[in-house]
């Protein structure tokens, strides 16, 4: 590396003191005319203001990737992405591309020591990620220098091997890591080939030698551990190993079909490393940084960049699809479906009762989710409307869906939607919403159940089972109609139509593959007391469990 001109030292002392968690706050624009620049009194005015509205920062300690798809580049974009500033110590120059590394320069470890000193002793780091260190003298340098300058947190991806299967980091490097960074380290990333090797080469293959590595390694001294499961192919989804010392937590995500996915670690690390810097805790900030990643993959699986096999994402993808908002719960769970809430406003304004209190009195009855199908209610009534039913069911930990309006689904940050064989058909709904959010769609035909679900769905509803007067010209499937579809369908199913506290046993007591409750809408809100006639439900179909 050419040598570059010292500049006289000018830093700053170290911080003695660790800041509390800060809050989210970006700066403000700068104004148009450049006053004058600020020394004396008015220079520290400046500073002292600038303290006053802190920005979270992340400094990565990293690897620059020419490709732009991991390493540095990846980490400034993820954490601008998540409204972090990040500075960056580079400690290795690769030359990368789609295809594979063609060569590395490491940085001489006195200059990876200068950068580090430089930003460090002045510039108010939340949180340090590291990256590529391709030499066990990086890692020592960057020891000393975290020893000097401690900071809230210290994410450490071990990064050796690209996937390409190019050494970013030599065996020396391993010692060290072990002895020394782990030990200061509040959370270590290794992917499962990266596990083995810290490890003596053991063999990785299923999510209980996962668990275990994570074990292992926490027994090195961080204080969490993730084993990321990108690179295991077979698995249908990506699942990583979350190990605290005491608890194993498998986080699943949708594994995207895509070659895009160079650069998945770096991402992942720099976003826990982002949310660590805006005050979350451990496990939260590793849940945002999955979705991100997930997300970001999904919006960028048909992109083409490099005639190489493992090509990079996009980051800023918020950018481009300003509608979309990344959904925050984990995955859907089927079970939801046991005691489903349809309203009708109609009957809400019949009973003299708001949607929201019709939501309420529902779920303290014991629905265990809710869809809003509000036929014939305003825009800005129903949105008013959707906002206050989505903080109740919050607060309960039970999914709202909104039946139709994707527009509405998306103002209020509702958990999904349900639409019709005439409505926005599923994928394009999917394209709006994205994979975090539910998605449900009424079939009555194994065709349409086999569309739902190649159009990405979560759940099918099936009915009508019994004849319904809240919907008009819906034919009636009957028990051998639900059979049919609940038998081929490769989704969960709930069962819809006419059902209520005489028949939803019946139902039950089928015992079809797939079908996991039933969704109901007058024998709960056609009746004066939404909570009792929920609560009644509830018993009847966990009795009707119980016997089938
Ligand atoms: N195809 C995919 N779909 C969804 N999530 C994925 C996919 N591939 C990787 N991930 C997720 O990305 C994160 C990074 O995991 P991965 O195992 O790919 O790390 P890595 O091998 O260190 O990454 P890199 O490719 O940057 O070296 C994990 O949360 C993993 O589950
Ligand atoms: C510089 C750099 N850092 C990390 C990785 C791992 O993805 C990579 N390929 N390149
Ligand atoms: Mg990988």
């Amino acid at each position: 590396m050419a040598s570059v001109p010292r500049l006289p030292a000018a830093h700053a002392p170290p911080r003695t003191s660790i800041p509390a968690a800060l809050p989210f706050l970006c700066p403000s624009s700068s104004p148009r005319v450049a006053p004058p620049p600020a020394t004396g009194p008015r220079r520290l005015v400046a500073v002292a203001a600038a303290r006053a509205m802190p920005w979270p920062h992340v400094l990565t300690v990293a690897g620059s990737d020419s490709g732009a798809g991991a390493g540095i580049q990846a980490d400034i974009k993820a954490c601008a992405a998540l409204g972090v500033y990040c500075s960056s110590v580079v400690t290795a120059v690769t030359a990368q591309n789609t295809v594979g590394v063609q060569g590395v320069h490491a940085v001489p470890e006195e200059f990876v020591g200068e950068q580090l000193r430089s930003v460090l002793s002045d510039m108010s780091v939340d949180v340090v990620k590291t990256g590529m260190l391709p030499s066990a003298g990086v890692v020592k340098v960057l020891c000393d220098s975290l020893r000097k300058f401690p900071v809230k947190a210290l994410v450490v991806d071990p990064v050796m091997v690209s996937t390409s299967g190019d050494t970013l980091s030599g065996p020396s490097t391993l010692a060290t890591y072990r002895d020394e960074l782990f030990s200061m380290a509040d959370i270590v990333t290794p992917n499962v080939k990266e596990a083995s090797k810290l490890l003596g080469d053991v063999s990785l293959h299923t999510i209980s030698d996962m668990r275990n590595a994570a074990e292992s390694i926490y027994k090195l001294g961080p204080k969490h551990v993730l084993v990321k499961g990108g690179d295991m192919p077979d698995s249908p989804d990506a699942i990583d190993v979350f190990f605290d010392g005491k608890e194993f937590i498998e986080l699943h995500g949708l594994r995207i079909r895509t070659h895009n996915t160079h650069g998945t670690g770096c991402t992942l690390a720099s976003c826990i490393a982002a949310e660590l810097a805006k005050g979350a805790k451990m496990l939260q900030a590793v849940q945002v940084a999955k979705k991100f990643v997930e997300s970001a993959l999904y919006h960028s699986k048909d992109l083409v960049i490099g005639n190489g096999p493992q090509g990079p994402f996009d980051h800023l993808f918020n950018l481009k699809s300003p509608l979309y908002k990344m959904g925050s719960r984990q995955k859907f769970n089927p079970d939801d479906l046991f005691l489903y809430a349809v309203t009708d406003s109609g009957m809400n304004k019949k009973w003299g009762r708001s949607i929201k209190d019709a939501v309420r009195a529902a779920i303290e009855g014991g629905a265990t989710i809710v869809q809003l199908r509000e036929k014939d209610s305003e825009t800005r009534e129903f949105l008013e409307a959707a906002k206050a039913c989505v903080e109740i069911c919050k607060s309960s930990g039970v999914p709202l869906l909104i039946n139709d309006r994707i527009d509405i689904a998306l103002a209020c940050n509702a958990d999904g939607v349900h639409v019709g064989q005439s409505d926005m058909p599923a994928w394009e709904v999917r394209e709006l919403l994205g994979p975090g959010k539910i998605i449900g769609v009424s079939c009555k035909t194994v065709a349409q159940a086999e569309q739902a679900w190649k159009d990405g769905a979560d759940y099918i509803g099936c009915g009508g089972v019994f004849p319904t007067t809240t919907k008009a010209n819906n034919p009636t499937l009957g028990f051998d109609g639900l059979r049919t579809v609940c038998s081929a369908s490769k989704l969960p199913v709930v069962a819809i139509g006419g059902i209520n506290a005489g028949n939803a046993d019946s139902v039950m007591e089928l015992g079809l593959p797939n079908l996991k409750g039933v969704a109901v809408v007058s024998a709960l809100f056609d009746r004066e007391c939404v909570m009792t006639e929920t609560r009644n439900l509830r018993s009847i179909l966990m009795n009707a469990c119980a016997r089938s």
